[in-house]
């Protein structure tokens, strides 16, 4: 069986609960996300998790946090537990994000935490790993991206392996600065990616989406490649129009469909 195409946004720190009602009500009416071949997600911040996992229920598309805590409760002020998430009704949780380990001192070593965790609490995790440009120059780029998600994954057991979802967004590419790379560079990470990590009970390999200035320009250079298993969209895809215009054009150059 041909897996779906992953096509999913994170709002990051962006959208009012009323703005995040209006991009519902747009994918709720959407034919394409019902499509088999597609799996459509949105990761709204905290705020509208509930409501967006309310106004999204009776579609296929999957709804995320972009971060949690690994303990399950506790006197962790201003956090955010894995159960909380999964109350709200969420299916996936971004760990490791570059803007988290930039900003908020993300280790790898904290981010395998909390893939436990989710894991735990039947969550898929959505690992987010990447190098930076300084990295690249430096010809470390595989070395980090695969330390990454080595120590994100250490200790998982190998029959959770098939909830795990890996994105790779190197640092350079993400943003309003960023240069997307490009379908050849991707592509020879995302089988580096591949080749380095476990596969599952089934022997499947995990999925790994690419993200990093994904556009509605690129967008189908990059689904074409057989080992990039979906597409992981910030500022593109902030308007629904966008997230649809970008999953349109990457099913229809997606092999085999
Ligand atoms: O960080 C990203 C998704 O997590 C990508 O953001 P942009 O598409 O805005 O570069």
């Amino acid at each position: 069986m041909t897996m779906p195409f992953w096509i999913g946004t994170s709002w990051k720190m962006n959208k009012t609960l009323g703005e995040a009602a209006d991009y519902c009500a747009a994918l709720h009416d959407a034919e394409l996300l019902r499509d088999p071949r597609l799996q459509g997600f949105v990761i709204p911040p905290f705020t509208a998790l509930s409501e967006v996992c309310r106004a999204l229920a009776d579609t296929p598309v999957m709804v995320g946090a972009q971060n949690m805590h690994w303990a399950e409760q506790g006197a962790f002020t201003g956090e955010i537990s894995p159960l909380m998430v999964r109350d709200c009704g969420a299916d996936i949780v971004e760990l490791g994000h570059s803007e988290r380990r930039e900003s908020f001192n993300e280790t790898d070593a904290a981010i395998n935490r909390k893939v436990k965790a989710a894991l735990a609490q039947g969550l898929r995790p959505l690992i987010c790993v990447g190098e930076t440009a300084e990295e690249k120059a430096l010809g470390a780029a595989a070395d980090t991206v695969i330390r990454q998600c080595r120590i994100a994954l250490g200790g998982v057991p190998v029959e959770a392996l098939e909830r795990v979802l890996i994105a790779y967004e190197p640092v350079w590419a993400i943003g309003e600065h960023g240069t997307p790379a490009t379908a050849e560079d991707a592509g020879w990470m995302h089988r580096r990616i591949r080749e380095a990590l476990p596969t599952t009970a089934q022997g499947a390999p995990l999925p790994v989406l690419y993200g990093g200035s994904v556009n509605p320009d690129n967008c189908a250079e990059l689904a074409a490649l057989p080992e990039i298993a979906g597409l992981f969209i910030g500022r593109s895809a902030w308007r629904p129009e966008g997230l649809l215009r970008i999953a349109e054009r990457a099913l229809a150059a997606r092999p085999g469909t």
